[in-house]
């Protein structure tokens, strides 16, 4: 199961995060009301540590994505909030990184609204509604994800923590598109500084 670790804004914790846990993607919040923001500085002694990161942007342009892209090296770039598909589709054609795109679940999800996204997306991330976009640190109801009907694979968000690991797995088990998890506030001493320990044992254990 592939891990991305989300919110990380200092250079030294991340540094120590890679070196620790190795997880697949770290995210980095470019939304300036998110508690975790990464400002361009810091962003950019992240920029060298070896993992791939992953930009995620809040109601951000097209322009502003793009050169995040270009200046800190994004591999991936998750887009959580309303996004069209037109927007979508030229961000496709304008660069080659992943596009994980957002469904934030409130009860239901509607399946047709995702379908014209497939085309141009790697992955869906499906995370807990919020009125903040994010970082809710609450599960929402998986059962919803039993009917998912595509082949696109998707990575699950939304308040996991190590209490989650044995309903992780169990989903998992059941939904071959489950690609991984993405891990956040659960996982802090204050938002944005990583509790490694904590890391460590849901990477041993998912
Ligand atoms: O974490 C934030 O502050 C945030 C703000 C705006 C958009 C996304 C944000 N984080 C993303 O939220 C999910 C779930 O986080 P949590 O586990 O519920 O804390 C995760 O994908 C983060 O990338």
């Amino acid at each position: 199961m592939k891990l991305k670790v989300c919110g990380m804004r200092d250079p030294d914790n991340a540094r120590e995060m890679v070196e620790g846990i190795h997880p697949d993607w770290m995210g980095l919040i470019f939304y300036p009301k998110s508690p975790r923001f990464v400002d361009d500085h810091s962003a950019a002694a992240i920029k060298a540590l070896p993992v791939d990161k992953v930009g995620v942007f809040v109601n951000a342009s097209l322009t502003e994505i793009l050169h995040k892209i270009v200046l800190f090296g994004l591999k991936a770039v998750q887009l959580h909030s309303g996004e069209s598909v037109a927007f979508v589709e030229e961000l496709r054609q304008k660069t080659n990184v992943l596009i994980f795109k957002v469904f934030s679940v409130n009860e239901e999800i509607d399946w047709k609204s995702m379908e014209p996204y497939l085309e141009n997306i790697d992955y869906f991330l499906f995370d807990t509604f919020t009125e903040a976009y994010g970082g809710s640190g609450k599960t929402f109801n998986w059962e919803i994800l039993l009917d998912y009907p595509f082949e696109k694979p998707f990575l699950l968000s939304g308040g996991l923590g190590l209490e989650n690991i044995a309903a992780i797995k169990a989903l998992d088990s059941k939904i071959p598109q489950m690609a991984g998890v993405d891990i956040n506030s659960k996982f802090e001493m204050e938002p944005g500084m990583k509790n490694l320990d904590l890391i460590s044992r849901f990477r041993r254990d998912i």
